[in-house]
């Protein structure tokens, strides 16, 4: 992925990477490092935890910029998830446009 991208193909390039690094599993990859972890599933499943309280806290503290960052490494991780679970963005537009 780089700069270049249109913001709104982000998040399917963004997923594309996850599945490919969980394809490749490159050695400098953090993203590989959460498909191989000791931990198994538990390594993603607290980081999702963190994030997701940060993600509050910077929300409490009224600091949008941070607010955006936290976000930002919360739906990394849920998409990470999501590749694990063998489930995917598809997956997840279908299930948020069942309930329009
Ligand atoms: N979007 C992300 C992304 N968001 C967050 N993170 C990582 O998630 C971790 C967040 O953990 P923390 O905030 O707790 O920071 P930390 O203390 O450094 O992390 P830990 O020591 O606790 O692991 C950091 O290591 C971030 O680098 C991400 N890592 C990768 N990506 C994207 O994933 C794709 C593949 O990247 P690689 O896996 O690096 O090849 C690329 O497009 C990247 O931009």
């Amino acid at each position: 992925m780089d700069s270049e991208t249109p913001p709104d193909e982000v998040l399917d390039e963004l997923f594309a990477t996850i599945q490919d690094r969980r394809e490749t599993l490159p050695a400098d990859s953090y993203t590989a490092s959460l498909f191989t972890h000791e931990k198994g599933k538990n390594a993603v499943l607290e980081k999702l935890g963190e994030e997701t309280t940060e993600t509050i806290l910077s929300a409490k503290d009224g600091d949008r910029e941070e607010l955006l960052a936290e976000s930002a490494d919360l739906v990394y991780h849920l998409l990470v998830l999501l590749a694990m679970e063998e489930r995917d963005l598809d997956d997840l537009r279908v299930e948020l446009r069942d309930r329009f």
